[in-house]
């Protein structure tokens, strides 16, 4: 790039921080003067009190909030504006439409107007033209806009990466794109939240981020593709694309466990949202059964199957995490509907009410849940009498009906059905319920399904989008009740090769099944890791698909030991490196919970946190845990220790493997005594 034109950016740069500064500034003032006003209003309706009518208080009251909005508003304002002094933009596009006028376009986190000469000093990477900076090279583009497409060329392409208001470096996009600034941007080491990825989002990327029209998108991604950083970042472009219509509270984002939900809370509101709402499956579910039932939550069914090798638990698992379960359950409902109200004629005093009237009734209200149709049924019948005697029922004769319409149904209570199913299927070994009343995770879904089929619970029609997660560890079953659920659109993505469990897991074609009107992406490159960690952890589960980043490092390690306090002084060693180096994040990752913290207490360095199901948190620096827990999550450096035969053995484990060797960005280590698992010694 020529001295001139690097000139002729810097002082672009420096005119637009002098113009931030200036909208700074005017919004201070403008927030003092909302203040002294507001203080004035509040002190004149204090004096003025005792003279107001109701109609001036509400008045008063209205005026005082409008103006505190707007003043919270000038304040949000203005916290984006120093966020914009810290980096105002990151990429440039000149773009020549069909009449031969030339736009410059600045991309940057949000927008800036030029007051004063009312023009687009940087425009939102969400704004219509933006889309041209990820989807174009130079030459021929267009991007769509709601009056249609523009077509032109781009005659320029220009990446900047600024920081604390300095211009840190500047490409010249001329042949090849994004590549130098996206491996400059991979390089840098992870702190304790995600980051947003705004100037490099790629163009297969982009194409989700932007998707407008999917009423369910379902994403494929192998591990490190970006999965979860799109998926936030098309909530920050719906915001912004429908903001008359979807506000951040609207939103919900499914979460696996609070720590990934702590991980991910940063990147919305670095994007100028706000924080949006999010639960997880397992509050949901405590949720949906409104504490009547115990259960066990899906972190314990994991850690079962880690332990020991229940077979008919694992067969109970499998079972009900197929398509074939939900089918049943819907063919057991149908059945229950036709044959369980058993009805016969009443007598109510000197009346009869046949046994085909109350039968028709029945069926009449096939649209509302079986257990909430009595009540329709014993008014009707009532009616019936009251018409048949031309007097009004008594009450003894009201509770008579009251009780017997139910009764004709063979249950009424939904654990009963749900006990019965199985029966129906022949099969009650495959329901267990422990003597405290305990339900089996696998069971909790179905029961929730069975409550919105047979009692009917309300939707959660507020929500407008919903954001699942981890969709393979979810079954047929979960994505059953979501869909009764949640009416809105959604975005579901997860990774069917890192599954926790593998007896239940769920693959992007078959939540095709229960969503046909899905749009279904895949995405195969992968941008967490080094070349060497990719291929590392292709050796335990290959996934021929995979395109890994061109980006090197050091050549993972396995490193044998003679028994494991051995292996732990050499992790001890490893943690003092680690403090030594630039690197900020390494995780040491375990396979069950118990070793999670075995090591911990072994170690018991100072900065070495230990984090479980119960965390809240993702702290920076060392970190104990179980491959379940950093599903998600990412780390500069990984070690696994107890990489051992005994430790690694069966297909569980082996996606526990894959699922900690896949969390390293930089470097990654593993330990064992005794003998390797064969999952690594091929
Ligand atoms: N376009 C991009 N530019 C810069 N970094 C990116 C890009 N896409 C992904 N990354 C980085 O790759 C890493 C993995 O991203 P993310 O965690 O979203 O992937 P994922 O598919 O959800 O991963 P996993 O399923 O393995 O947990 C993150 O550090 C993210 O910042």
């Amino acid at each position: 790039m020529s001295n001139a034109t690097e000139q002729q950016e810097r002082e672009f740069l420096a005119e637009v921080k002098e113009k931030l500064t200036l909208a700074i500034k005017r919004i201070d003032d403008a927030v003092r003067q909302f203040s002294d006003e507001l203080r004035e209003k509040k002190q004149y309706i204090h004096e003025h009190q005792s003279g107001m009518d109701e109609a001036d208080m509400v008045a008063a009251d209205q005026s005082i909030n409008r103006m505190a909005f707007t003043g919270g508003a000038a304040v949000a304002r203005k916290h984006k504006l120093l966020k914009l002094g810290q980096s105002p933009y990151f990429g440039r596009i000149d773009f020549i439409n069909r009449d031969n006028e030339r736009s410059i376009v600045y991309i940057g986190i949000y927008a800036f107007a030029d007051q004063g000469q009312r023009t687009n000093l940087i425009y939102d990477w969400r704004a219509p033209i933006s889309s041209m900076f990820y989807d174009f090279e130079l030459g021929e583009a267009s991007y769509p806009t709601p009056s249609g497409i523009v077509h032109g060329n781009i005659a320029l392409k220009r990446q900047y990466k600024i920081r604390d208001g300095h211009l840190e470096f500047m490409i010249e996009n001329d042949v090849n794109i994004h590549d130098d600034v996206l491996q400059k941007e991979l390089a840098n080491s992870s702190d304790d939240k995600m980051k947003n990825i705004v100037a490099t989002i790629q163009r297969d990327q982009n194409a989700v981020i932007r998707n407008e029209t999917a009423s369910v998108m379902v994403i494929q991604g192998v591990a490190g593709s970006g999965k979860t950083s799109i998926a936030l970042h098309r909530i920050a472009f719906l915001l912004y694309r429908f903001r008359d219509t979807i506000a951040a509270k609207d939103i919900l984002i499914i979460s696996p466990n609070k720590v990934f939900a702590d991980y991910i809370s940063n990147v919305l509101p670095e994007l100028g949202e706000e924080h949006i709402p999010e639960m997880g499956m397992d509050e949901l579910a405590r949720d949906l059964l409104e504490k009547k039932y115990k259960f066990q939550t899906f972190f314990e069914q994991v850690s079962t199957l880690l332990d020991g090798k229940d077979l008919a638990f694992i067969e109970r698992i499998r079972f009900k995490s197929s398509a074939d379960f939900l089918s049943k359950l819907n063919q057991y409902l149908l059945y229950i509907e036709n044959n369980y109200f058993r009805v016969s004629q009443l007598q109510v005093g000197q009346t009869l009410v046949p046994a085909s009237f109350i039968r028709e009734k029945f069926m009449a209200y096939h649209r509302a849940p079986i257990l909430k149709r009595f009540p329709l049924v014993v008014k009707d019948v009532q009616s019936y009498v009251s018409l048949k005697t031309g007097q009004k029922l008594s009450g003894q004769q009201k509770t008579k009906i009251w009780e017997a319409i139910p009764r004709m149904f063979t249950f009424n209570n939904v654990l009963d059905l749900y006990t019965d199913f199985y029966r129906w299927l022949g099969k009650p070994e495959l329901f267990k319920i422990d003597h405290r009343l305990i339900v089996e995770y696998a069971d909790v879904f179905a029961l929730i399904y069975f409550r919105i089929r047979l009692e009917g619970l309300t939707t959660y029609n507020h929500v407008k989008h919903l954001l699942v997660d981890e969709m393979q560890d979810y079954t047929p079953v979960h994505y059953a009740v979501l869909s009764r659920l949640f009416l809105c659109r959604k975005t579901i993505l997860g990774d069917v090769s890192q599954t926790v469990n593998p007896y239940s897991a769920s693959s992007a074609e078959m939540i095709e099944g229960v969503f046909p009107q899905a749009d279904v992406i895949r995405l195969y490159r992968s941008y967490r890791s080094t070349l060497e960690i990719t291929a590392f952890a292709q050796r335990i589960i290959p996934n021929p698909n995979i395109i890994p980043m061109e980006r090197h490092g050091q050549e993972p390690t396995v490193t044998r030991y003679n028994n494991s306090n051995q292996e732990l002084e050499a992790i001890n060693q490893l943690i003092t490196t680690f403090q030594e180096s630039q690197n900020r994040s390494l995780g040491i990752i375990c396979k069950t919970t118990r070793q999670a913290a075995d090591t911990y207490d072994a170690l018991k360095a100072p900065g070495v946190h230990l984090l479980t199901s119960e965390s809240a948190d993702f702290e920076e620096g060392v970190i104990v845990t179980t491959a379940h827990l950093a599903k998600g999550l990412e780390f500069d450096e990984v070690i696994v220790p107890f990489a051992s035969a005994d430790t690694y053995r069966t297909e569980a484990d082996k996606q526990m493997l894959y699922i900690a060797c896949t969390r390293a960005m930089h470097l990654l280590r593993v330990t064992y005594s005794g003998e390797l698992t064969e999952f690594l010694s091929a």
